[in-house]
């Protein structure tokens, strides 16, 4: 691996600390160079005060921002008053490319000279800054349309704009807050496989905050979860699906999730009800499975081990070709059946029904 001058391997090392009344963040992250991190969570989890603290427009209470082994960032000691800043270096002098929501592009600018304006701040001529400014309008696909202003593009194609203004600078980090969010479905198809192309041929490091799971698993090669500011569980996307560790997680991957205490082949649920799960396993323990692996009866099921309980239908909404059903009672789930079943089932809210799952379905994990 290449190294920095300090030696030190390249990419970002940081600890953001930022507190704001009651809201901390305490966010301890590496990125290595060429590696995409895709930062998830909730609404108001912390992801964009993260992303600003990083580019430098959101004072650290403590901790420290280091890029290539170069800080640019770092809190004096705090003992004995206000923290004070042992370095700083200003935004505009980062090596950070910014794709942000509410900070899109300079709407007095064409589009070229958007791309052009980072090249010039980096020292190059008009001229050799405009040619490289048009070599990455036509890397978005938008070579055509240099000469339009801001408001004379659509929200996709300023959106690619703004890309192209971030990666021209050849940043040593990308920050992209919600690159996807603001455009409709089929352009937002489009917009993230080119993203990912761009991100594959990015060679610094690069940081998206997303609400959006697709966008994260299609687009990093490594996922950090936060809730109310502090990072519940990071990895690749297979780890993360498999064994999610906190209930925003297991919804975003869509699986029902448990703690308990196991023993052997049984989980003891914080509630009262034991599951049978195939893979023995003692102490806490999470406990899940997806809405699918749930079936639903009228009548209790009997003959085949199973894990039963009764419970009360609470609503049911469509889901892909199938139906969620959420269920109420010792255990609170979601089901996923069939339309035809259903019917069947005469399904409707507060309906009693017998719900199952069998040992098999079930993924148990010490927590
Ligand atoms: N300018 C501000 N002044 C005071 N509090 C703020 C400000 N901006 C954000 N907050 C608070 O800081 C916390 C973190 O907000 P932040 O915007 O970083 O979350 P987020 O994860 O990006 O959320 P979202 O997904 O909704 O954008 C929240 O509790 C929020 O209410």
């Amino acid at each position: 691996m290449r190294e920095t001058d300090s030696g030190t391997p390249p990419g970002l090392d940081t600890h953001l600390v930022v507190e704001r009344g009651e809201f901390r963040l305490d966010l301890r992250l590496r990125v290595a160079a060429g590696e995409t991190v895709a930062l998830l969570g909730p609404n108001g989890a912390g992801k964009s005060t993260a992303l600003r603290a990083l580019a430098g427009l959101e004072s650290l209470s403590d901790g420290f921002v280091a890029l290539d082994g170069r800080e640019l960032d770092r809190v004096a000691s705090r003992r004995g008053g206000e923290p004070g800043r042992a370095q700083w270096v200003p935004p505009e002098r980062r090596r950070i490319g910014v794709v942000f929501q509410d900070y899109l592009l300079f709407p007095h600018l064409n589009a070229l000279d958007n791309v052009a304006f980072g090249p010039r701040r980096q020292g190059l001529r008009r001229a050799a800054a405009r040619a490289r400014a048009a070599g990455w309008l036509d890397r978005v696909g938008l070579g055509d349309m240099g000469d339009r202003r801001p408001k004379q593009l659509s929200g996709g194609q300023a959106q690619r704009v703004a890309l192209a203004r971030a990666l021209a600078t050849n940043p040593a980090l990308l920050l992209l807050d919600e690159p996807l969010a603001a455009l409709d479905a089929r352009t937002r198809l489009d917009t993230r496989a080119e993203l990912h192309r761009h991100l594959t041929g990015h060679t610094g490091a690069a940081i998206v905050v997303t609400h959006d799971p697709v966008d994260a698993l299609m687009l990093a090669d490594r996922l950090v979860v936060i809730e109310d500011g502090r990072a519940v569980q990071e990895g690749d996307a297979e780890s993360i699906t498999a064994r999610p560790r906190t209930d925003y997680v297991a919804r975003l991957v869509g699986l029902n999730l448990y703690r308990g205490r196991a023993e052997g082949h049984r989980v003891a649920l914080d509630g009262d009800l034991t599951l049978t799960v195939a893979d023995p396993l003692d102490g806490p323990a999470f406990a899940a499975f997806a809405p699918s692996a749930v079936a639903l009866f009228l009548k209790r099921p009997d003959g085949s081990p199973r894990n039963t309980w009764r419970a009360t239908v609470s609503g049911i909404h469509r889901h892909g070709d199938n139906l969620r059903v959420q269920l109420e009672g010792p255990l609170r789930a979601a089901a996923d059946v069939t339309p035809a079943a259903v019917a069947q089932l005469r399904l409707e809210p507060g309906q009693q029904v017998w719900a199952a799952v069998k040992a098999s379905e079930i993924r148990a994990y010490p927590t």
